[in-house]
Parts: structure tokens; sequence; C-alpha cells
């Protein structure tokens, strides 16, 4: 019997031959040693006539034939297959999903993944039968871990996910979360087939998609080694409604077209095919609006990451951006994020301040207080990273490269020098102009047919009365002179309206917040308009009031730590509990109450040292704990060594 196996072995291992004639011989070979094989056995089970035997038999030659067929099955599936593997995250693998799901290639999934989104994406399963489709926007997507085959234009064509299979459970995304990946295998040799699955893919998706932006973002679910993890689809936005001075628009879009279309001339110049743009001003005038209304009309996609985001430092960003295709536009919002601010100064000053009067380390010095309490830094990412990602290694040819801030003062010059940026595009508060337009998008003539002829007189009804938060003496209901008795037109309307708003004072967001409660009512938007400036301005002033006062507050936080010698102990004999004064180098003087002598070992305190008033400090726990009684630099406890000082 284990003669009969050996050779059975050894047919096999010579079955397996490194060239094609011998192959055929070798098969025969093969066949010929399993049939003598088999007819062994049975003689074996004859002789013996044991069941046992009979069942090891069986189990053999079952498990030799399963051996042989996949033998097969390998050799054949290498020559008559073609296949693809695609991953999450990489623009191709969300064309392929959009035409599986076109396909209803999971229609027999009885298991789903609910995600309810706002991002307008068109694939997953059609979860109803109802005409008019759901009353909720949810994706219902399958979780099927089994090959799939169906057919594609007369080819099969087998699909599995693979990876992590539990990735879709996760909130990390609908397809998948880290390492998730799909393997497309085409029954076919020709290559070119493949390349047609591709491409199908591609042109559908661009089918679906041409009312709208695609906007990819970075997910933080997904983790450090994701890119481009989140996809959401914006309807697009006429460059029309971006109201800015005339021209700019337009010349923003030509100089965009005009670098897309100019790759060779770049090759021939030896310059890099890339092209980067600043869009600077205060928030709410339209910089964000303005890239997505562009990327619109040149069919482009976008890729927006912010600098902020939690694991984005300048490995991730090189990464991030090498992985962004030809002709997608990679925005930067809030660039000056990598770079320290003067915000940044006082908020630290106010954690350093904080963790100075709340001194529960006796071993900490002052300066290392302030070092502990900086807040944490604003981007990981570092200048150099940034600008290497610009026009360094990371830099992919054929991109357009935005960045967008409210603050070009803080960025450094090096980011702003042309190659890296090549155009400057500066927003302002709303003009004259711009207020007129927006009231003139806001109420367009198709829409109030009744302005357009010869007007319409104040006593006629109005469309709609105007919202409560205008409903007050001072706007819709008193008489309004440049309005009343005579014919309303949509471009008097608007020509009123925007003579009443100050010009350079509102953004242009702000100005459309106020049109939107007014959205059927023109006239009373241009009657609570004077109000409505009155109000925004007094708002801002008391804005600007606590402000101020915040700035003074860190002033003298700032001037109390100054007066402190630097890498000392301060400790406080007993926990100051109201508005302080602190006699630099020398005591705490607790108001109205006694002295509390602050004592701070080893400095001699300055004869003149001045006065500093600082702000109450609110009673917490750290006070009452362990702050009664002297902790000197080592954390001994000794009486104080100085009399209190009192202040004047
Ligand atoms: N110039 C503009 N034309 C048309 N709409 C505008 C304009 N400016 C602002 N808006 C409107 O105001 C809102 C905010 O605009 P947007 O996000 O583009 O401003 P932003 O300058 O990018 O602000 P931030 O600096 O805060 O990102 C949007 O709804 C947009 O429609």
């Amino acid at each position: 019997m284990a003669s009969l196996v050996t050779r059975l072995l050894g047919s096999l291992h010579t079955a397996n031959p490194p060239s094609k004639p011998g192959h055929v011989a070798s098969s025969v070979g093969l066949f010929s040693a399993l049939g003598e094989f088999v007819g062994s056995a049975n003689a074996l089970f004859h002789a013996y006539g044991g069941s046992s035997i009979k069942l090891l038999m069986l189990g053999s030659v079952i498990e030799t034939g399963r051996r042989i067929f996949r033998w097969f099955i390998t050799r054949f599936s290498i020559e008559y297959c073609t296949t693809i593997r695609l991953n999450s995250g990489d623009p191709a693998y969300e064309w392929v999903v959009l035409l599986l799901t076109q396909e209803n290639v999971w229609r027999r999934s009885r298991e789903f993944v609910v995600t309810a989104n706002n991002s307008r994406r068109k694939w997953a399963v059609r979860a109803t039968t109802k005409e008019e489709g759901s009353k909720i926007n949810a994706e219902y997507v399958p979780t099927y871990q089994r090959p799939q085959l169906f057919r594609w234009r007369g080819y099969w064509v087998e699909i599995q996910r693979l990876g992590n299979v539990n990735a879709v459970e996760t909130p990390a995304g609908p397809y998948g979360g880290q390492g998730t990946s799909m393997s497309v295998t085409i029954y076919t040799l020709d290559m070119n087939v493949l390349s047609d699955f591709v491409e199908d893919a591609y042109d559908r998706y661009v089918q679906v998609n041409r009312p709208h932006v695609v906007v990819h973002m970075i997910d933080s679910n997904f983790g450090p080694n994701q890119l481009w993890t989140s996809v959401k689809h914006k309807m697009k936005r006429p460059l029309s409604s971006i109201i800015l001075p005339t021209g700019v628009v337009d010349s923003i879009v030509e100089d965009a077209k005009e670098f897309i279309n100019t790759e060779n001339w770049y090759a021939e110049a030896g310059i890099p095919h890339r092209r980067g743009y600043l869009l600077y001003g205060p928030p709410g005038t339209g910089k964000t609006s303005t890239i997505y209304a562009l990327a619109g009309a040149l069919n482009l996609e976008i890729y927006v990451l912010s600098l902020s985001s939690r694991f984005v430092d300048d490995a991730y960003l090189q990464r991030a951006a090498s992985a962004i295709p030809k002709h997608g536009i990679f925005v930067i919002e809030d660039i000056d994020c990598a770079f320290p601010s003067r915000d940044d100064d006082d908020d630290m000053d106010d954690a350093a301040y904080t963790a100075f009067m709340h001194n529960t380390n006796p071993h900490r010095s002052v300066r290392g207080m302030a070092r502990m309490a900086v807040p944490a830094a604003r981007t990981a990412v570092t200048l150099s990273g940034l600008l290497n990602v610009i026009d360094g290694v990371g830099s992919e040819e054929g991109k357009l490269f935005f960045a967008t801030t409210n603050h070009i003062e803080r960025l450094d010059p090096a980011l702003l020098r042309p190659g890296r940026i090549d155009v400057k595009l500066q927003y302002e508060y709303a003009t004259r102009d711009q207020a007129e337009a927006l009231f003139t998008r806001f109420f367009p003539e198709r829409r109030f047919p009744q302005f357009t002829a010869n007007g319409v007189h104040q006593d006629e009804p109005r469309a709609s009365p105007p919202p409560a938060y205008f409903r007050q003496p001072l706007t819709a209901d008193l008489p309004d002179p440049d309005l009343d008795s005579q014919p309303l037109t949509l471009p008097f309307l608007a020509n009123v309206f925007a003579s009443r708003i100050p010009p350079g004072e509102f953004t242009t967001a702000e100005l459309q917040g106020y049109l939107q409660g007014f959205k059927t009512a023109p006239v009373n938007a241009v009657r609570g308009a004077l109000a409505w400036v009155e109000r925004e301005r007094t708002e801002r002033d008391e804005r600007m009031r606590e402000r101020e006062q915040r700035r003074i507050k860190v002033k003298e936080r700032r001037a109390a730590m100054a007066n402190a010698a630097p890498g000392l102990t301060v400790s406080y004999t007993q926990p100051p509990a109201s508005a302080t004064r602190i006699i630099p180098g020398s005591s705490v003087v607790v108001n109205g109450g006694p002295a509390v002598p602050m004592v701070v070992p080893g400095v001699a305190t300055p004869p003149t040292a001045p006065v500093v008033t600082v702000p109450q400090i609110p009673e917490t726990p750290a006070h009452t704990n362990g702050m009664n009684g002297y902790h000197g630099v080592d954390g001994e406890k000794s009486p104080p060594t100085k009399p209190p000082v009192e202040n004047n």
C-alpha cells in the first residue's frame, strides 16, 4: 500500500513539467498512475475486505482529485482572465463602485449598512421600489463579502471585496474603512477589455456627476493611513452667482483654462506645470464659493485639506498631495494656520497665566508653567513641509493649487513668491455694486413679474408679511419717503437697497443672511435695511468693546508674568480667592483681606517693584488642595521669608 502511495506521489511530482511538450506526457502519466492506484486499492480491499480501508481509499481519491482540479483551475484562470485591484480612496475605486451599482451587482444582498448622508452620492443599493423614492436621504450599502459574478458587455466579470471585512460596519465610510479594496476579474485574454471596463466606469461617473462638483476630503475617522476618504457631491454653482467686482470671476476662469490648455508650453519652457492661487480677505466674502464655482465650470474635482486636521503632518500632506490626479484642484483652507499668530500668543498668555496663578506644582518654574500652558499647535505641518508640497517633490504636475486665508499678513513671504503663488486675489467687504447685484440675484424679475411693467405701489397688498424679526416700528410699518407713493421696480429697489448699505462695511455673506429673511418681500427688504445696518453696527461695537477688554486683560497678564522673575517657583500660603495684587518679587495681597505673603526664594525684592493689578481669579479645588502653606523651590515647607507688602 505504502509503495502504491509513493508511486502516486512520484507521478504527481513528475506531472509538474517545466516545459509544454512534457506537460501532456506527464499528465497522461499522472492519470495512468492514478488508475493503477485505484486498481491496487480495489485489490487490497477485496483481499482484506475492511470497510475502514475502503473509507481511507475513498478519502485519498477525493483529496487527490480535488488537488488536481485546483491545479487545472489555477492554470486556467491565470491564462484566461485579467484581474485588477482597486483601493478605497482612489478615484478609480469610486468609478467602479458606481458601475457596479448601476449594473445592480449586489441585488441579491440581504445585509446592508445604512448611512444617512448629505452627499447626494449616487451609489449604493436602491432600497425602495416606490416611484418617488424614499423620504430620507440614506445609502443602503451591501456588506457582501462573497464574490459576485455578472455579465458586462458579454464578458463574465467577478467582483470581490477584500481587506478589512468589518470595515463597512465602522462609521468610517460607506464603502469600507481602512484597507478596503476590491478585485475585478474579467474572463478574457484581451487587455483592451479591461481598459474599456475602467473607461466605462469613468464615463458613467462623469455622467452621473455632471450636475455636481465632486469634493474629496479627509475623514479623520479613517486614520492617517487613508487619503481622500470622504466624497461629497455638491450642486454646481453658476459662475454668475459669484458676486465680485466686474471682471474678477471671468479673469480667474480664463487664467485656469489657459493653464489647463497650455501643458506643452510649460514643458517646452521647462516650467513645472502647476499654478497657485491665493484668495485672501475677511471671512464670508466668497473665497470658497469662487473655487467651487470654478471647479463646476471647468468640470474639475476638488481636494480640500485643512492643515489643522488631527493627523495632518508634513508626511501626510505630501502623500495627500501626490495622490491628487492631474487637473484636480488642491485646496488648502486657512493656510495661515501653518504660521504662528498674535492670537496664539494671547491664548498662550491666558493659559500660562492661569497656570501661573493656579500653581499647583511647587516644583515648576514660572517659565516652565508658561511653556506647559502653550496651547496645542494649530497644525503639525511645518513651513518647509508646506513649501515642499507646493513646489517640491510632493507636488505633482498639472494641478491647480488654491489656498485661502483671512490673514495674509501672517503668511511667510517664502510662500507668496511667484512659482508657489502665481495669482493673489483680494476679497473685500461688499461694495455698493455688489450689494445691488446681490439684491438683483435674490429678487430676479422672472420671480417678481409684478415689479417689471409699471412698478408696484406701496399701498398695494404686500407679497408677504415681513419676518417677525423685523416687525418693529423702525422698519416695515413706518413711512419710508424713498419708497412710499411711487411705483417700485426691481432695479429701483436694488438701487435704494444698495444706497442703504454702507460700502466696505459688511461681507456678502452678511448681506445674504439679511436678504434670506425676505425671500418673497423685496420691498420690505429695502425698508428694513437701514434698521438692520444700525443694529449690526451696535452689535459689532459691543463685540469690539469686549475684544478690547480682553486685549487689555491679556496685556496686564503679560506684564504680570514678565515681572515675575523667570525660573522661579511661586507659591501661596493661602489660596488667592478674589481680586489679587501681585507685587513682583515679593508678595500677593488679597483684596481687602489680610496680605498673603508670596515667597520667591533666592531673589532679592526689587526696591522699586511696580504694582500690577490682575483680574479676579476663580476659586478652584487646586487652591484649597495643597496650596495652603509654603512650598519652596524644592517643595520644602518653611515659613515666609518676608513680611507682607501693602499695596497702594
Ligand atoms: N462674493 C460672493 N458672491 C456670492 N456669494 C457670496 C459671496 N461671498 C459670500 N457669499 C455667500 O456667503 C457664504 C459664505 O461664502 P464663502 O464660504 O465663499 O466665504 P469665504 O470667504 O470662503 O469665507 P471663509 O473665509 O470663512 O471660508 C456662501 O453661502 C456664499 O454663497
